[in-house]
This record gives C-alpha cells, sequence and structure tokens, in this order.
C-alpha cells in the first residue's frame, strides 16, 4: 500500500482505553510506543491516553496535564474512601463517580445492590466546588450503586424522607419508601456551574432497557433485586416529579437517565446537567482534536474489544473521529470478541489482540505489557514500515 501511514514519516496518535485490571491508558500508550519504536526506531509517536467517563476517567484526566486532587468520601457501603478528581487552572473539573462509588470501592468486593448509596460522589462533587470549579465535566459509569443519584444528591443538601418524616435509608432499594423529596437546600453553588454528564450509556432510568435489568446482575443483582430496584426507581421518580415539576418523568426517559445506577437520572433532575456522550466530551477535553490535526495514522484500544465498544465505548469514538479526518485507524487489545466485518463498520481495520500472543488469559493479564509491545511491533511491521 502506498498510503503516507507507510513510510517512516508517519507521525502516530496512540488514543486508547485502559485494559481493565490490566494497564492504565497511559501505560497501553507507553507499551504501545515501546514496541513501535522496536520496529522503527525513531518514529514518531504521541499519545492521549482516553477514557470515556467511566473508570479512568480521572487518570485520562491528569495524564493530559490536570491537577490531580485527593478527598476522603464515603464509600458505597459507607466505608470511607479516598477519591481523586482532577482540576484545571481555567475552572474546568473532571470528577469521576467510579472514583467515590465504583465497583473497586465494595469491601472485599462483595456487591451491594440495593444499598450501595453514591453519596460519597455528592462529596467529591462538593470537593470540586470549594476547590473553585465552575465547569465540571462529571464521568459516570462503573459504578457499585443503583440509588438513582439519590445518595449524591442528599450529600450536597437534597432531603428524601419517608412517611415517618424519617431520611430513607442509603441506596436503591430503600426508595420504595419514599414520600417526600425535597431539592431546595440542594448547594446553590450548583446552580452558577456548568455540569456535563459524560455517560459511557445511553440507556433509560427504568423498563427493560433501564439501568437495573441492564447494569444490575453486573453489581449483584438477582432477579428479584432488579425487580425491586425498577419499581423503586420508578417511584423515586414520580416523587421527584411531585417535587420539581413533570419535567422529572421526561429525564426519567432521556438517554443517559439509567447511567450508573440512574446518577444520570439524579444529576438531569438535580444539578441541571447536559448529558453528552462520554467519549465525545472526554475527546475534548483531553485534547484530541489538536492532536489528531498532527497525525497521519491512530491507534486506538481497550481491554475488551465486543459489542459493547461499538456502542459508543473509547475506540467508537476515536475510530470515528480518525476515519472523519480521512486517518486510518487500527486497534490493540487484551481480547478480541469482534468479527473483521463489526471493527470495519466502526472504521476500524484492524485489531490485535494480546490472547492470540498468548492464550492463556491469566498469563494475557499478568505480562500484558511485554505482549503489548511484541503485539504493536507487529502492528508496526504490518503497517509503519
Ligand atoms: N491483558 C489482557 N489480556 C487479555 N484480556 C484483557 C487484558 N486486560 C483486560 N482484558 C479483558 O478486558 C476486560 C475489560 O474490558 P475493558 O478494559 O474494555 O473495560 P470495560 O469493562 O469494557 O469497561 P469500560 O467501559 O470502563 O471500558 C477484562 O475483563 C478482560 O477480559
Ligand atoms: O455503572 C454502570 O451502571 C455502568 O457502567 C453503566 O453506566
Amino acid at each position: 500500500m502506498a498510503d503516507a501511514s507507510r513510510t517512516s514519516t508517519a507521525h502516530v496518535l496512540i488514543a486508547a482505553d485502559k485494559f481493565k485490571g490490566s494497564l492504565t491508558a497511559a501505560e497501553v500508550a507507553g507499551h504501545v510506543t515501546a514496541g513501535l519504536r522496536r520496529a522503527v526506531p525513531g518514529l514518531t509517536v504521541s499519545a492521549v491516553p482516553v477514557a470515556d467517563g467511566g473508570d479512568g476517567t480521572t487518570q485520562a484526566a491528569v495524564a493530559a496535564g490536570f491537577a490531580p486532587q485527593r478527598v476522603q468520601v464515603t464509600g458505597p457501603t459507607g466505608v470511607p474512601v479516598t477519591a481523586t478528581f482532577a482540576l484545571r487552572g481555567d475552572g474546568t473539573a473532571v470528577v469521576e463517580m467510579a472514583e467515590a462509588s465504583g465497583l473497586q470501592h465494595l469491601p472485599k468486593g462483595v456487591f451491594a445492590p440495593l444499598t450501595a448509596t453514591t453519596y460519597g460522589t455528592g462529596e467529591l462533587l462538593r470537593a470540586a466546588l470549594d476547590a473553585g470549579a465552575t465547569s465540571i465535566v462529571f464521568g459516570v459509569g462503573g459504578s457499585a450503586t443503583t440509588d438513582g443519584g439519590a445518595g449524591m444528591l442528599a450529600a450536597l443538601g437534597a432531603r428524601f424522607l419517608d412517611a415517618d418524616g424519617e431520611p430513607v435509608a442509603p441506596g436503591g432499594g430503600p426508595l420504595r419508601d419514599l414520600a417526600t423529596a425535597d431539592l431546595s437546600g440542594l448547594d446553590p453553588r450548583l446552580a452558577k456551574t456548568e455540569i456535563v454528564l459524560a455517560s459511557d450509556v445511553d440507556n433509560p432510568l427504568t423498563g427493560p432497557k433501564g439501568a437495573p435489568a441492564v447494569y444490575g446482575p453486573q453489581k449483584g443483582a438477582s432477579e428479584e433485586d432488579v425487580a425491586t430496584l425498577d419499581a423503586a426507581l420508578a417511584h423515586y421518580a414520580e416523587v421527584l416529579a411531585r417535587a420539581v415539576g413533570p419535567e422529572a418523568a421526561e429525564h426519567a426517559l432521556a438517554p443517559g437517565a439509567g447511567a450508573a445506577g440512574g446518577i444520570g437520572f439524579g444529576a438531569l433532575v438535580g444539578l441541571d446537567a447536559v448529558f453528552r456522550p462520554g467519549i465525545d466530551v472526554m475527546l475534548d477535553v483531553l485534547g484530541f482534536a489538536p492532536a489528531l490535526a498532527q497525525a497521519t495514522f491512530v491507534i486506538t484500544g481497550e481491554g475488551s474489544l465486543d459489542a459493547q465498544t461499538l456502542h459508543g465505548k473509547a475506540p467508537a469514538g476515536v475510530a470515528a473521529a480518525a476515519r472523519a479526518a480521512g486517518l486510518d485507524v487500527v486497534a490493540v487489545c487484551g481480547r478480541l470478541q469482534l468479527p473483521q466485518e463489526a471493527l470495519a463498520a466502526a472504521g476500524i481495520r484492524r485489531a490485535y489482540a494480546l490472547t492470540d500472543l498468548e492464550p492463556d488469559p491469566a498469563r494475557c493479564m499478568a505480562e500484558a505489557g511485554p505482549l503489548l509491545e511484541r503485539a504493536a511491533e507487529r502492528l508496526a511491521r504490518d503497517f509503519l514500515v
């Protein structure tokens, strides 16, 4: 082939997400760079580690130059956890809900589908306001919770009471006992803050495509728990609609309302957030467009390239933007679960999977770095020399 990417004058842009469980996005970029340069010494390579709003979003912002700010907040089960948000000099903060309420914070990995709370996420947002944030990219996904964001709103000053006038207990399950909601005590700084809901998914709050049905099981919800949570969140939306107006009912149907256990809904109703696909928001925040303008060839990727990837995950967003700029895109991944046609439809010419180099999944995870270097070397020989 005679395209520019096959000459040593290529400028390769690596814009890959993390390989969850084995490498951060910045580590992926480092190993790919090392492998490429083994095949093509002196190759020009730049990297924009990416994320889609879910876990890894703060890390990607920090890799792009944001300052990390550590805070102690309430974890999903009430045990304190240390969470980090990222702040830039212009007052833009990246707040990732998984930092406070993500699956990784479940003590000993024990699920709490009915009781896990987003209270700590509200505390993290408050810390960003305290630090002077005037614009917040609110990345959601990878959560342990299905509480519709009630915990988050409570931490920011909302009140959720049962029929006896007592605060309802933490978590999505207890929302079935909700009698009244009062958002008048929400932190007044929120009204002056632009909040973008950077969501990894576009599901509605409830129903067959809703948060409990689709993402409840990955948080340990049984079939019965899913039904309980679905009814509780539908009831919560009704009570909020009585409190703030019928737009709450509309927000429950909006894309992204069902993100991260319905925190999307809580953010739309209580924080006046604007929904955008997480990868699009993050590409803007991370400075992807200027980096793309310098590039002649793009490498993207994530741990598992699968059906979910095509639904707005990082590699799909990167590939769409790169293809729109007329550039070739290839991917690296831990495991590949998409046929060639699906990759091509997403704008990805070829994917290099670590499992092709090492069939034992455990070794693939443990030796991800060196394997990725070998995969990148192969990629470079196929496309860049
Ligand atoms: N080194 C590796 N070798 C083989 N497979 C890997 C490796 N690292 C990660 N994976 C696979 O990728 C999965 C994680 O997928 P991925 O990194 O795409 O995140 P995800 O679960 O889709 O979440 P997100 O939406 O945050 O990207 C792991 O469960 C594992 O199956
Ligand atoms: O946290 C979750 O529920 C999933 O990542 C979808 O947002």
